[in-house]
């Protein structure tokens, strides 16, 4: 397989090419995250090709006609490849390119490319690996059929160590599956550990929050922004800083920090992997246990880019994504974001679960975390307890996240007033007042 010779080059010219099959496809959209995509790649779209098509060319995917277009721009372009929205079957493929004389890539080959360049921790680059892998499996013959057919018509290579019958196809299969197996058990103990870490969090009792949303939305600039005011260590230690770039798929790996309000309040914030139309399927099995924390979480802050004219599409492709995953009928707030750049007026709540905001904007973060609060801890009860002396350890412990709404002592022990949620009602009944 070609390893990432592309990424090296700084900027080469690519076509896009794609089918309208559906009225109703929102192709604008599809074409300029396509073209972000290949952006991405450094590959730089020079035209782009669209046919109206009820259903592919099984042959060569597109028509004969719009085949022989590619095949010329080809040549004025001087570009030898050629980028197609949706996957092709590797027969397609293979024949698109003896017709063009140009590589055929696909969106998710891009998406794939893209992930492999950003992945920093050990657990992504096997993660994309993986993926990466298991989409080469089944296009292996692409590739492989040339020199198989020269192969076989040439009398066999005359490889004594090869099987009876194995072909070079099955060769490099095989090698193929055993990397990926391998991959797997290296994955599972990795992330054996980080499930522990997630056992711990969850009977911690301190709820959970997850940034979630398409790409480049501002996920990961609304986290440093909370965590500069309110993580540990606020305001001090920009090394707990998450990384934040207008780029797509800056974040690759979850990061999960704790948060304390000044009402002592606290949650777990987690921000993670964003979102893009058609994510290949095979990296979000890979990212599957990445993303477990929004599958986890008690609420959802879905980060929207509402400076993008697209905005709906991908708010659309955020919800089918989580649905992917299997996350439904999960509290969400929708973070209308970058209202700065839209010209919007901000902050402005629109009910419990939206929100208009500009991420480094305190006030906007105020009352985004107003409505958390609400969503979190909407729960919680006022109610007075009366703690003996003896028992005092109790309040020390209670007023460690909670805060004190009214403190009274006589004699006998301390009276407070505090917001309790129903269970811890449960478990302070004898103090309660
Ligand atoms: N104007 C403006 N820009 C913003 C705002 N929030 C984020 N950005 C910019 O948008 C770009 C992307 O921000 P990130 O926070 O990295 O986006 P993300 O959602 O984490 O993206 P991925 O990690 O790729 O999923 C950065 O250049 C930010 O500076 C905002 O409220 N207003
Ligand atoms: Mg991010």
């Amino acid at each position: 397989m070609a390893e990432d010779t592309r990424t090296e080059i700084p900027v080469r010219p690519v076509l896009l090419a794609a089918l309208r099959q559906d009225q109703k496809q929102n192709l604008d959209y599809e074409l300029e995250e396509l073209e972000n995509l290949a952006l991405a790649n450094r590959l730089e779209p020079v035209e782009t090709f669209i046919q109206a098509l009820d259903r592919p060319n099984p042959a060569t995917y597109f028509g004969k006609g719009k085949v022989e277009e590619l095949r010329l721009a080809v040549q004025t372009y001087e570009a030898d490849l050629i980028v197609t929205n949706d996957e092709l079957s590797p027969s397609q493929i293979h024949n698109l390119e003896e017709a063009t004389q140009a590589t055929v890539v696909d969106r998710t080959g891009l998406i794939l490319d893209i992930f492999a360049q950003r992945a920093q921790t050990k657990v992504a680059k096997l993660q994309v690996q993986l993926a990466r892998l298991e989409y080469q499996l089944p296009r292996l013959r692409t590739s492989m059929s040339v020199s198989l057919d020269q192969q076989t018509g040439a009398g066999g290579g005359g490889f004594t160590s090869r099987g009876a019958g194995e072909t070079k196809l099955e060769q490099s299969r095989r090698r193929l599956t055993s990397e990926m197996v391998s991959i797997k058990k290296e994955l599972e103990a990795l992330q054996k550990d980080a499930s522990t870490q997630g056992k711990k969090r969850q009977e911690s009792a301190i709820p959970t929050v997850a940034l979630v949303g398409y790409t480049n939305a501002g996920k990961s600039t609304l986290m440093n922004q909370l965590l500069t005011r309110f993580g540990q260590g606020a305001g001090s230690d920009s090394s707990k800083q998450v990384f934040e770039k207008d780029m797509l798929f800056a974040t690759l790996n979850t990061t999960i920090r704790q948060l304390t309000l000044s009402d002592k309040s606290r949650f777990l914030l987690s921000d993670t992997v964003g979102f893009v139309s058609k994510l290949p399927h095979h990296l979000v099995a890979a990212f599957e246990s990445t993303l477990q924390e929004a599958a986890n979480a008690d609420l959802l802050l879905q980060v929207v880019d509402v400076s993008d004219e697209h905005y709906q599409s991908m708010m659309k492709t955020t919800e089918n994504t989580l649905a992917r995953l299997g996350i439904k009928d999960k509290a969400m707030i929708t973070v209308y974001n970058k209202a700065d750049k839209a010209d919007l007026s901000f902050p402005l709540v629109d009910g419990e679960a939206a929100i208009t905001i500009s991420a480094r904007d305190r006030q906007s973060q105020d009352e985004l975390l107003g409505l958390v609060k609400k969503a979190l801890f909407t729960d919680r009860k006022e109610v007075t307890l009366k703690v003996p002396f003896a028992d005092s350890a109790v309040v020390a412990h209670l007023l460690d996240d909670h805060e004190l709404l009214s403190q009274d002592f006589d004699e006998t022990g301390t009276t407070v007033k505090l917001a309790l949620s129903p269970d811890e009602i449960n478990r302070y009944q004898k103090y309660i007042h």
